[in-house]
């Protein structure tokens, strides 16, 4: 038999005793890797060249090597194995005993006997039938070791009390008839028997039957060379016993199986060899706790692998600050699907280490969701204040909300979303709570409510006040115009009927907000104080210099230049304009002091503002005695002299007015006029030509003052006549400067020849 590999069968313990390490990618490819518990596993035991792997591949269609009929020569060494055709089976060929290559030396027998014991459901025995009744020819000698280290091993009861089972399968070849099969199972019975009480048992396990530990099954095959088709038949009748469930003699009872699931095998079996090897008692259930350990830690590492690849697509936007739309139910569906990949596989695993596990993996994907939970609960208290305080912008928006109502409104509508996401991204079987962040939100929410109505208060004094101004302009102008004396009483009155209703327009509003008894006393007193600077704002604009002089002015020309009756005064120099003047400028000096203080004469309408202390640093420092005071008595001295010369000057014009009307041209001046006049006039009229010049002239006149030409025609004059000046002024420049020419050629000829006879 040649070692070499294929992807048929696979060597899992070579001849120098080494376990392989690629059963587990074999048992995939023979695609069993997922078949939990739904395999089997059956070995073969006996003499070197007896037809063991003839037998294997005929029963299972096989593909281990078989010698070559020539040489008889041990093929099998070590341990092979291989998927049985056409079922979930995995057979292993043993090297065979009493091996001459190998010697005395009995180890690897015992430790591979041992090794196929702890694997496989069934163990074939396979012998000649000349060797039954032969001690060492049937192996009996290693039996013997094999049940005394078995007993150790299957000895140890499970803990529901059950001990691990296995079917001791003989096969008598070469079975040529003439001994009954009952009577060589009989003879290795009895063999068996007394190999079983010749074994040094345990002191608990003295009693302890064969039969308690394996079940034995004897079959018998015909010669392969002298019977061929008997041969065939009878092995095709061994197989169904083990391909077929339905048959009585079906040799896979589920009490043989290990209970090791598929997956595991490979890991199971290397920690068995390792045990074989190191010559320790095999302690299978130490064994398949080691497996579990080892297993479910591999399916929870595969299990946590995926579910952190798909955390992880969640976690950055968590982490960027955004709220993830149905978070819960990808959490949820994470973790169902990791434990379910973890419960698929390793539920077969030893229980005890499965629930351990289990509660490992669980915490470490709780722990893992619950960042992601706090993450989105974060998130969520972000955008349910940052909603809020957006709702209360919006609600609050016009003339026409309820404060309190919108504040309720909106603080719902945030704290549903919270805990309807909060909710949601809740798992329902964890302890995980949101109760804090909510509290937390409330009180935030609470603060931004607050801060909100106490911006809002402001914004509503601040309209109030401008009305206020609005309002409060037009009564104070009609009064101060006046000047009554009663006209402080005027604009106190129409002041105070004002600031009630708007008191009263504050008060409305303010229930709404929920305002507290101190805000609203607050608030009511910089309402009045600031009605009252509205006031004096405009009473100031009103007497501010220009403005009062003015006043003053128009008092003093309706006193002076109107009559009783209202009609304008024409001045006759017998009037009395000394006396008239210092009335009505003595009673308009009057009103200086009445402007100066703000003082009705009605004291019921006195007005006066508490020294409020609670005012806000904003409204600054105010004094209400002072605001009363309009003019200082300087300022009252400095506008008397100043109007005193304003009315100074009507006086003057008013005396003027006497004495142009004295100087006019007397009536019989015009008499004069025409008498002297007459001659002229009479010519103009009764000559035809200076009559139509006349008209003509009278017309053009007209036209021209009709078109709005007479700037125009003033100008072409102007230029006509600045023309006229230029040519005048140059011609009588010619006319002086020709005469001179020849006196100054004259006087030239003298001068050179007097220079002539000089240098003579
Ligand atoms: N007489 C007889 N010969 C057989 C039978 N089965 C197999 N042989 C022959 O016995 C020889 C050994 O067969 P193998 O199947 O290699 O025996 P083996 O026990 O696997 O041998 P090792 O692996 O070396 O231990 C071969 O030449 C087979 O043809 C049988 O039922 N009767």
């Amino acid at each position: 038999m040649v070692n070499g590999a294929s992807t048929e069968r696979c060597q899992i313990i070579d001849d120098q005793k080494t376990f392989t390490c690629e059963l587990n990618n074999q048992i995939q490819r023979w695609g069993l890797q997922d078949a939990g518990f739904g395999y089997d596993v059956v070995a073969v035991f006996g003499s070197q060249s007896t037809g063991k792997s003839t037998l294997l591949n005929r029963l299972f269609g096989t593909t281990f090597d078989v010698m070559d009929e020539t040489r008889r020569q041990q093929t099998t060494k070590g341990i092979w194995m291989c998927r049985a055709k056409g079922m979930n089976l995995m057979v292993m060929d043993v090297e065979g005993t009493d091996g001459r290559e190998r010697g005395e030396d009995q180890d690897f027998e015992r430790k591979s006997a041992l090794f196929s014991l702890a694997s496989s459901e069934v163990l074939i025995v396979n012998m000649w039938e000349h060797q039954v009744g032969l001690y060492q020819g049937a192996n009996m000698s290693l039996l013997k070791t094999v049940f005394e280290v078995n007993l150790g091993l299957f000895g140890k009861k499970a803990q529901d009390g059950a001990t691990q089972r296995t079917l001791l399968l003989f096969v008598i070849r070469d079975h040529v008839g003439q001994t009954p099969l009952a009577n060589l199972q009989a003879t290795l019975t009895s063999d068996l028997l007394k190999i079983w009480d010749s074994i040094a048992k345990p002191e608990d396990l003295a009693h302890a039957q064969l039969t308690d530990y394996f079940d034995m099954s004897f079959t018998a095959l015909s010669h392969k060379v002298l019977v061929p088709d008997k041969f065939e038949a009878d092995v095709a009748d061994l197989r169904r016993r083990f391909a077929d469930r339905e048959r009585e003699d079906y040799l896979f009872k589920p009490a043989y199986h290990k209970r090791i699931p598929a997956d595991g095998v490979a890991h199971y079996m290397e920690g068995v060899w390792e045990q074989v090897q190191s010559n320790k008692d095999l302690d299978l259930p130490t064994q398949q706790e080691l497996l579990a350990q080892f297993r479910c830690d591999e399916i929870a590492a595969g299990a946590l692998e995926e579910f952190n690849v798909q955390a992880k697509s969640q976690r950055k936007p968590v982490e960027a600050g955004k709220v993830v739309d149905g978070l819960g139910a990808m959490m949820f569906e994470w973790k169902a699907r990791a434990l379910t990949r973890f419960d698929k596989d390793g539920s077969r695993y030893h229980q005890g280490v499965y629930s351990r596990k289990r509660a490992d993996l669980l915490a470490q994907l709780d722990a893992a969701l619950a960042a992601l939970f706090l993450g989105q609960l974060k998130n969520l208290h972000k955008q349910a204040l940052a909603s809020f305080k957006r709702e209360l912008s919006d609600g609050l928006k016009g003339e026409a909300y309820s404060f309190a109502d919108v504040v309720a409104a909106a603080r719902a509508a945030c704290e549903k979303r919270f805990v309807d996401g909060a909710e949601e991204a809740r798992l329902k079987d964890t302890d995980w709570t949101f109760e804090d962040e909510l509290t937390l939100l409330r009180e935030e929410m609470d603060a931004v409510a607050v801060q909100c109505r106490s911006d809002e208060t402001k914004k509503m004094v601040n309209v109030i006040e401008r009305n206020f101004r609005k309002q409060i302009a037009e009564p104070v102008e009609v009064a101060l115009s006046k000047g009554e004396p009663e006209m402080w009483d005027h604009v106190l009155k129409s002041f105070k009927d004002m600031l009630a209703k708007a008191e009263q327009s504050y008060l409305t509003k303010a229930t709404s907000f929920n305002c507290t008894e101190e805000e609203n006393t607050a608030a009511l007193a910089t309402v009045r104080r600031r009605a009252w600077q509205a006031l004096k704002g405009k009473v100031d604009e009103q007497t501010a210099d220009p403005a009062i002089l003015s006043k003053l002015r128009t008092n003093f020309e309706e006193r002076f230049r109107y009559d009783d009756k209202g009609v304008p005064r024409v001045w006759k120099p017998e009037d009395d304009i000394d006396g008239a003047f210092q009335k009505a400028r003595d009673e308009t000096v009057l009103l200086i002091p009445l402007y100066a203080h703000i003082a009705p004469k009605d004291s019921s309408l006195e007005f006066s503002l508490p020294n409020e202390t609670d005012l806000t640093a904003a409204d600054g420092d105010f004094d209400f005695e002072e605001s009363l005071v309009v003019f200082s008595e300087t300022k009252q001295l400095d506008l008397t002299a100043r109007f005193r010369k304003e009315a100074d000057a009507y006086y003057v014009e008013a005396k003027r007015s006497t004495v142009s009307s004295v100087a006019q041209i007397p009536l019989w001046m015009y008499g004069v006029l025409v008498v002297l006049g007459w001659n002229e006039a009479m010519t103009v009229l009764f000559n035809p030509m200076l009559f139509t010049f006349l008209i003509m002239a009278v017309a053009a006149g007209w036209v021209v003052v009709q078109l709005n030409l007479l700037g125009p025609l003033l100008h072409v004059v102007r230029a006509v006549m600045n023309e006229i000046q230029n040519q005048a002024t140059r011609r009588l420049r010619e006319q002086f400067a020709e005469p001179a020419a020849p006196v100054r050629q004259k006087l030239h000829a003298a001068a050179q020849r007097l220079e002539e006879e000089s240098v003579d």
